[in-house]
């Protein structure tokens, strides 16, 4: 009756991960199709359909023949199961009634499988909003037995073939609804989806390129076994007199006929009710065999809990700005999941050609800090900050329709080249409007003028054009996007709350789409399994820059050629699976600069690659910076890697920025003493073999149960009283300098040491920096020394196999 299924959605999706990316696929379909549970399905199946094609055909006369003579015969050799009331051919319309009870069964299903697939991918479709109204109606319709949904139905169509068809199929549809609901949430969250959404893919795209065909393979075995158990649905309904009506039949009908003359000669009621579990177990044999074939097997769910205590919360002190506005600007951002926080009140500014390192243990925060950057955090997770501008846009949900009102504004303003005296225009209706408007609260009337502010800020800000090559969004959009943009302001779009938010989201997904790229750790569940990687990345200028297939592929094997993937043509017309780790990761980098980005956020994307093909992506990602001047913010767990690329770190700890440091004063000058533990850790030429390695003892605190004071403290061999008791903010020292440390004076001296040859207890970080070059921060090529310090080297030389900038076609 439901689209049941013995395996769950978790079993069902590492299917459809495995195979889709484990290959011979063709291998296993081999191997299930010969195993006795194969054959045994296949024959059954094979049986069934073609008795519902042949049966017909064949025997129809004879078992609608009356023979008055005959009425009520048993099992003989003219009747082999014997004969009905009228003297027909039981076995013969048992047959025959193959193709009827076959045939509605599909159609059930199909209607079931639809209605089941529509309503399971909603939630992608219309967002979450929706999509929870929609969760709930699956959920409240689920809750109902199928076969109380399907007679309720069937009341409501009417009694007939017509209305059971209709009855069995809607009473499908919840559980398929609920089945395919589960795992395009599931596929929703991997990394590969999170590229697409910062790449800006619409959600229609995003399902039908990339959930649907990850999803496709564990949903035609449920379709499979739902087709089982229509047949039985409609047997029942049949049987009950709601289904098929006479003169027609199928097998519940024939199974209630007979079961009037069950104890007269009970093979009559017995043909029809073997019919039905014969066809039912076809089907559902084929659905394990087809399950077994896709490799379904049992998945742990991962599941976090949400309770915890709350932690006293400090702000950290906000960088200032400076001459340039930065290009991501971040004040005081937390996420939370339910009680639990595990972002608490980060503060950072990525300016135009910046690295920026945020490096700290496993559980920090980092990926989680990076992910509200860029927009990825889902419910139940909420994200909320002081700041959160990307080019001068600010990103935070409530603020996000204000926010790109004034971009549109500045949009269109642009086009007439009168920004400035627009942004004067609107103060000054504002202020009129502040003295007429007396109803108006005063917190609303701040918050007009902190936007009107806002507005001219950051007009002032494009007119200082201080990323004239690529932060301007009015840029980035073709001629016909921006007409558009201003028809729609036009018609008093901003007028109408609900198409503005929904405009404003449109305009948002564009802006990080172009201008932001993130690549992440894995790149293997960063890009879709099913899709040719050069498809992948032309999907990006397809959708924001309006380019034809052949264009687009264009790019596509010209950026897979400029992250030094040999025979990019080639290349670009595989999967995934078939590209190494090294080449998938540059695949990705690849593909986040197919749209040219302000920022790029690289979320540990060295940490499964050898330290080889490591070296290539570091300097591949320190090339594209250089010749590009994009921001870059680089998380890792690992400092020497950061200390490599970056020209400031961020230390996060237990969910805040413990300390923010230009690289070079990572090895001798860091003033938090977690900082200054990591640094100690890491293992060089130096180090002293004959003591045991530095670690930092203890464990990093559980979000869930943050200690009060300084998280840092039970770990920490200065903490005191003062640091058990209270939580130091993050405070600025010098220039470029912050750290929250109530003994940040002391720090240096504070850590053993066992590397021997170090001076006055400093670790060596090992530098390879080859080069980043440029303009970026880091201009000048370093090397450690033993003391570690770093030092200006000589060698000047690039990596040949990896020195090329991006190419000339800059969009
Ligand atoms: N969806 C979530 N729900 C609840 N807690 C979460 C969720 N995602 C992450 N966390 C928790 O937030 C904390 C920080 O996670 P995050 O992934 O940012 O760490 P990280 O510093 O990037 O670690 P790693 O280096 O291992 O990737 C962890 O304790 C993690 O368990």
């Amino acid at each position: 009756m439901t689209a049941a299924t013995n395996s769950g959605p978790g079993e069902l999706m590492a299917a459809a991960t495995k195979a889709v990316s484990a290959g011979g696929a063709a291998k296993r379909w081999t191997a299930a199709l010969r195993s006795p549970l194969g054959i045994t399905a296949a024959v059954l199946l094979a049986g069934v359909l073609l008795l519902a094609v042949v049966a017909p055909l064949i025997w129809q006369g004879r078992a609608e023949a009356v023979q008055s003579a005959e009425i009520l015969q048993g099992p003989s050799s003219a009747h082999p199961v014997g004969t009905d009331l009228l003297g027909r051919d039981i076995l013969a319309r048992v047959l025959v009634a193959t193709r009827l009870s076959v045939g509605l069964a599909l159609l059930a299903t199909a209607i079931g499988v639809t209605a089941g697939l529509l309503l399971g991918t909603a939630p992608v479709l219309l967002g979450r909003r929706a999509g929870r109204w929609i969760g709930a109606f699956i959920n409240i319709a689920v809750a109902f037995p199928s076969l109380l949904l399907a007679l309720f139905f069937a009341v409501i169509f009417g009694v007939g073939a017509k209305g059971a068809v209709l009855a069995i199929g809607f009473a499908t549809a919840p559980a398929f609804a609920r089945l395919t609901q589960t795992m395009a949430a599931t596929i929703s969250g991997r990394d590969f989806i999170a590229a697409a959404r910062v790449a800006g893919i619409g959600r229609l795209r995003i399902l039908v390129r990339h959930v649907l065909p990850n999803i496709a393979e564990p949903l035609v075995v449920s379709a499979t076994m739902a087709a089982g158990a229509a047949l039985l649905s409609f047997a029942s309904l049949s049987f009950l007199g709601l289904g098929v009506q006479a003169p027609s039949y199928d097998w519940g009908r024939l199974l209630g006929e007979g079961l009037a003359q069950i104890y007269v000669h009970p093979a009559g009621a017995l043909a029809a009710g073997v019919a039905v579990v014969l066809a039912a177990m076809a089907f559902n044999l084929a659905g394990e065999a087809v399950a077994r074939a896709i490799g379904l097997r049992s998945a742990q769910t991962n599941q976090r809990t949400q309770t915890a205590p709350t932690h006293e919360e400090q702000r950290a002190e906000p960088e200032p700005d400076g001459p340039e506005k930065p290009l991501l600007a971040v004040e005081n951002l937390h996420v939370s999941f339910g009680a639990v926080t595990p972002v608490r009140g980060v503060s950072l500014t990525v300016r135009k050609g910046e690295a920026i390192g945020i490096v700290g243990e496993s559980g920090s925060g980092k990926s989680l800090t990076a992910l509200a950057i860029a927009q990825l955090i889902e419910r139940p997770g909420h994200v909320r900050a002081d700041r959160l501008e990307f080019l001068g846009t600010d990103l935070r949900e409530r603020s996000t329709a204000r926010g790109l009102a004034a971009l549109r504004e500045r949009s269109a303003a642009h086009e007439l080249g009168d920004l400035r005296e627009r942004s004067e225009a609107s103060e000054r209706s504002g202020a009129a409007g502040h003295s007429n408007a007396g109803e108006r609260s005063k917190p609303l009337e701040r918050s007009d003028m902190r936007e009107r502010s806002d507005m001219r800020e950051r007009s002032d800000m494009r007119e200082r054009s201080d990323a004239p090559e690529r932060s301007d969004v009015r840029k980035r959009s073709t001629p016909s996007k921006r007409f558009d943009m201003r028809e729609r302001s036009g018609k008093g779009e901003r007028s109408n709350a609900r198409d503005g938010s929904e405009l404003s989201k449109n305009e948002l997904r564009r802006l990080l789409g172009t201008s932001l790229s993130m690549v992440f750790q894995d790149p293997m569940t960063s890009l879709n399994p099913t899709q040719r990687v050069g498809r992948q990345l032309a999907e990006v200028v397809r959708e924001h820059q309006g380019a034809d297939r052949r264009t687009a592929w264009r790019r596509a094997v010209d950026r897979l050629a400029a992250v030094r993937i040999p025979g990019a043509e080639r290349r670009a017309r595989q999967l995934p699976h078939e590209f190494s780790g090294g080449m998938r990761q540059r695949a990705m980098i690849g593909m986040g600069v197919m749209a040219n980005p302000a920022l790029i956020i690289a979320d540990e994307p060295t940490t499964a690659l050898d330290v080889t093909v490591q070296r290539q992506v570091l300097q591949l990602i320190a090339n594209i910076r250089a010749a590009e001047r994009v921001g870059l913010l680089f998380i890792s767990h690992d400092v020497t890697v950061v200390g490599q690329v970056c020209d400031r770190v961020l230390v996060m700890y237990a969910g805040r920025i413990v300390e923010d440091l230009p690289t070079d004063a990572l090895l001798h000058d860091a003033r938090h003493p977690y900082t200054r533990a990591l640094v100690a850790a890491v293992p060089d030429m130096t180090t002293d073999r004959t003591k045991p390695l530095a670690v930092i003892p203890g464990r990093p605190p559980d979000p869930h149960d943050v200690p009060a004071g300084c998280p840092y403290a039970p770990r920490c061999p200065l903490a005191t009283d003062q640091c058990r008791r209270q939580d130091p903010a993050l405070t600025s020292y010098a220039a470029g300098r912050r750290v929250a440390c109530w003994h940040a004076d002391l720090a240096p001296a504070a850590v053993p040491d066992n590397r021997a040859a170090t001076t006055g207890g400093q670790a060596a970080v090992p530098d390879n920096r080859a080069t980043t070059g440029g303009q970026g921060a880091v201009s000048e090529k370093r090397a450690a020394t033993a003391d570690g310090h770093f030092v200006a080297a000589d060698d000047d030389k690039t990596d040949d196999q990896i020195a090329a900038p991006l190419g000339g076609d800059r969009a």
